[in-house]
């Protein structure tokens, strides 16, 4: 760096042309560098709820249903989070937890596949634990068998017998960005269907679920899509599967004329078919709120804004902390980058223990790991200054 790295960052961030989207956010001073953890919260979120509470239960009660729109809040909002993934309208359906949805992803799509015989559910080896734990329940509950396989092996993995392959589109731990419309082709050739967990990329980075003719795929709202803390998860299911798409959980919110309760089930059409039972409308509504700071804002640019923090951020804690003190898990290639950047560090409960108190909000993956998640809504280079000079503090630089 010729010019000063605090320089370099005040003129990056007169630079951005997301930066007057940190206003929109209740953010104090420090540095907060766990939204894909945590998303900030939306300032204009706690009116909105307000009014959900006091205005639409409080006073319309039950009516609300209709009249406030509440039945239909999960397919609404889960158009709205659509274009954020890349999918078309009448796709996407919000509720439940990513863990209930990987559940129904997973047992749909044994179900969708073609060919009953194949034997295999390949699993992504080094996912977040809730999809490996659920995929081996889905795989004794189908009489399949569960194949974990790192994802740079798994074109080779997949073969005749793979039903079904789950994948998480960013490691949770490296930030390591896998190749979606690589990985998903290579599912396709070998016949079977491909679930993608979008946890830690949608709203980060662009998915493209339609472009690259994913199957299905699941993804939380409470990181970079900011909808607070257990807002409800989102099930995406391809428009070409949806007919002969069959729920392992089918609820009277998924029957295609729930009021009429009869004691037989039949599917809704469309994304609907997602649904379980009665939406946490709280939640849901609450997510909704937050998704309007997205109303105008590109995915290209959050992405392009994004690669460009974690660069710079990554180029201060070179310029700042002593050489061997950590290393980087995050792949410097922008390919195969999310947007969070991992840092391997002895002591590391200790050192994120003193960032904290120094009011850079990271956190910790045990035993060693430094996460630190870059959301370009709201997190400017300055921040990312400031992280790593903190951080070559901590570590006595
Ligand atoms: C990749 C991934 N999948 C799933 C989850 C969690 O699922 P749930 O929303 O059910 O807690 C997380 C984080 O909590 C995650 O990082
Ligand atoms: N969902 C979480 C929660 O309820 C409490 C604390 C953390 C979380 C997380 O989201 C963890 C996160 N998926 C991770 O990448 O580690």
């Amino acid at each position: 760096m010729s010019e000063s790295p605090a320089g370099k960052a005040a003129a990056l961030d007169a630079a951005d042309e997301l930066a007057g989207l940190r206003k929109l956010f209740a953010l104090g001073e420090g540095v907060y560098l766990d939204g894909n953890s945590l998303g900030a919260l939306p300032a204009h979120v706690p009116e909105r709820v307000a009014d959900v509470v006091t205005r639409q239960w409080g006073e319309l009660r039950i009516r609300s249903w209709d009249e406030s729109g509440w039945w239909t809040a999960p397919e609404r909002i889960g158009d709205r989070i659509a274009p954020l993934v890349g999918a078309g309208p009448g796709q996407v359906v919000v509720g439940d937890s990513t863990s209930v949805n990987v559940f129904k992803a997973v047992v749909g799509a044994v179900r969708l596949c073609s060919d009953p015989t194949r034997t295999d559910i390949v699993v992504d080896a080094t996912t977040f634990p809730t999809d490996g734990y659920i995929a081996e329940s889905a795989a004794r509950m189908t009489g399949k068998r569960l194949v974990p396989v790192a994802p740079s092996d798994l074109p080779a993995a997949l073969g005749p017998n793979t039903a079904v392959a789950l994948v998480n589109h960013v490691d949770y731990r490296t930030g390591r960005l896998h190749d979606l419309p690589s990985l998903t082709s290579a599912i396709h050739e070998a016949g079977a269907l491909a679930v993608w967990d979008l946890c830690h990329s949608a709203g980060a980075l662009p998915v493209g679920l339609d472009a690259h003719e994913v199957d299905l795929a699941v993804g939380c709202t409470y990181k970079y899509l900011n909808g607070g803390p257990g807002s409800p998860a989102y099930l995406y299911v391809a428009e070409r599967h949806q007919a002969a798409f069959d729920s392992p959980l089918p609820g009277w919110n998924s029957h295609t004329d729930p009021f009429a309760m009869t004691p037989s089930f039949e599917a809704a059409p469309g994304a609907t078919r997602g649904r379980v039972g009665t939406p946490d409308i709280l939640s849901m509504l609450a997510l909704e709120a937050a998704l309007e700071v997205w109303d105008g804002v590109s995915i290209d640019a959050v992405r392009a804004k994004s690669l460009a923090l974690t660069d710079f951020f990554l180029e201060c804690v070179a310029a700042y902390v002593p050489p061997g003190r950590v290393t980087s898990l995050t792949p410097s290639d922008h390919a195969s980058r999310g947007s969070q950047v991992a840092l391997r560090c002895e002591e590391a409960p200790a050192v994120m223990e003193k960032l904290i108190a120094r009011g850079v909000v990271g956190d910790l993956r045990r035993p060693d790991v430094l996460r630190f998640g870059f959301t370009p809504l709201y997190v400017g280079f300055g921040d990312a200054e400031r992280a790593a000079s903190a951080l070559a503090e901590v570590l006595g630089a």
